[in-house]
């Protein structure tokens, strides 16, 4: 485990599950944008929370661009569908580490859901292997999410990267005192748990009005806003796959809960195995285990077998039954799926 990651706050505090109902109401959210083929993963991702006992549902917040046949394969998939507009950056040339990040803002959309008091973020190209619902036991006031690795590619227009440095092994290149501090603590934001709050759903985007979008978008933009009330959790709660390469010394793979499809080349729906580190025993073995989970038809959900509160079948039906809204044009991202 990297240090300094405290393991204090992730223990169960034993308290019986209110999942639905009650002031305390948890759910996972995930994130759809466009017509390709990344709500494959969100069917994978409902069909593995299903396959570890989660007492709690899967949301997933959608653009306007999810086509009506993947939103009918969601709900038929258990899931609960809530269609949110695109947030965009103020304007400025920047180039994002991959282009199609700049949708990725409107994920801050999910801190207006609140008629949840807790809830745990799920990138779709996320799979959970093991139950981790005691996650929402964790102390109110924190953001809880996994650091991240500067090793790859991705972060080449980086000051860390450039030099070697990563927040996973800090002591490997130490970062030079004429670079000042060294960077705070960054976390993946594929996976993190938040409370909904329209306080801070507010605060969230008037603050994004003023601040100039970066490569990582609103993984940056997240760890900005919430630098002093990040609390790093054990990685085994998000791998994101280059640690497998960058830092084995730091991964105890038998004791991985939650795996992030995330390195270049290891979306399972695109798999082929030809980009750098895809040929690995591990990841064919990650990839492989993600399809067992995508195909299983014992992992449908099945409605007899599950009792809606009910205000989620109030909230879905009220979904299903409205209008669509006044047209709005929207900026169209490039594809990523
Ligand atoms: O066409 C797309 C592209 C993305 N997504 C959604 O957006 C998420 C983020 O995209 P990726 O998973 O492809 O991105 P990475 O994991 O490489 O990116 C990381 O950096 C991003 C910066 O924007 C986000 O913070 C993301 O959560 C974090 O894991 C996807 O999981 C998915 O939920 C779609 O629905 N459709
Ligand atoms: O969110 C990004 C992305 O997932 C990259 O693939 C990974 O290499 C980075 O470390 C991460 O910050
Ligand atoms: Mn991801």
């Amino acid at each position: 485990m990297a240090p300094g990651v405290p393991m204090d706050v992730i223990s169960c505090t034993g308290k019986v599950s209110t999942a639905s109902h009650g002031y305390s109401k948890r759910a996972f959210v995930t994130f759809l944008a466009g017509n390709g083929d990344y709500v494959k993963g969100v069917v994978g991702l409902a069909k593995g929370l299903r396959r570890v006992k989660s007492a709690y549902p899967l949301v997933v917040a959608m653009l306007p661009d999810v086509p009506e046949e993947h939103r009918d394969i969601l709900r038929s998939q258990g899931c609960i569908v809530r269609e949110i507009e695109p947030i965009y950056p103020p304007e400025n040339q920047i180039q994002f580490a991959m282009a199609y990040y700049v949708i990725n803002y409107s994920k801050l959309r999910i801190w207006n859901f609140e008629d949840y008091s807790k809830m745990m973020y799920l990138d779709a190209d996320i799979q959970v292997f093991e139950n981790i619902d005691h996650l929402f036991d964790t102390q109110d006031g924190y953001f809880y999410a996994v650091m991240d690795c500067f090793c790859e590619k991705t972060w080449s227009h980086s000051p860390q990267y450039s030099i070697g440095y990563c927040q996973q092994c800090p002591e490997k290149v130490t970062w030079p005192a004429e670079m000042g501090s060294p960077p705070p603590l960054y976390f993946n934001a594929g996976m993190f748990v938040f409370e909904p709050s329209r306080l801070t759903y507010e605060s969230l985007l008037e603050t994004l009005q003023i601040t100039p979008p970066t490569p990582f978008a609103e993984q940056d933009f997240l760890n900005m806003f919430f630098q002093k009330t990040y609390k790093p959790i054990p990685l085994m709660y998000n791998l994101v796959l280059a640690m497998l390469w960058r830092h084995p010394e730091n991964v105890e793979v038998e004791k991985v809960k939650v795996v992030h499809y995330c390195a270049a080349g290891s979306k399972p729906w695109r798999y082929t195995g030809k980009e750098a580190n895809m040929d690995r025993e591990d990841i064919k073995m990650l990839v492989a285990r993600w399809w067992d989970i995508y195909n299983n038809e014992s992992l449908d959900f099945k409605a007899e077998n599950s009792v809606p509160d009910q205000e989620e079948t109030l909230s879905r039906s009220s979904i299903l039954s409205s209008k669509p809204g006044p047209a709005i044009s929207y900026i169209s991202a490039p594809s990523a799926a």
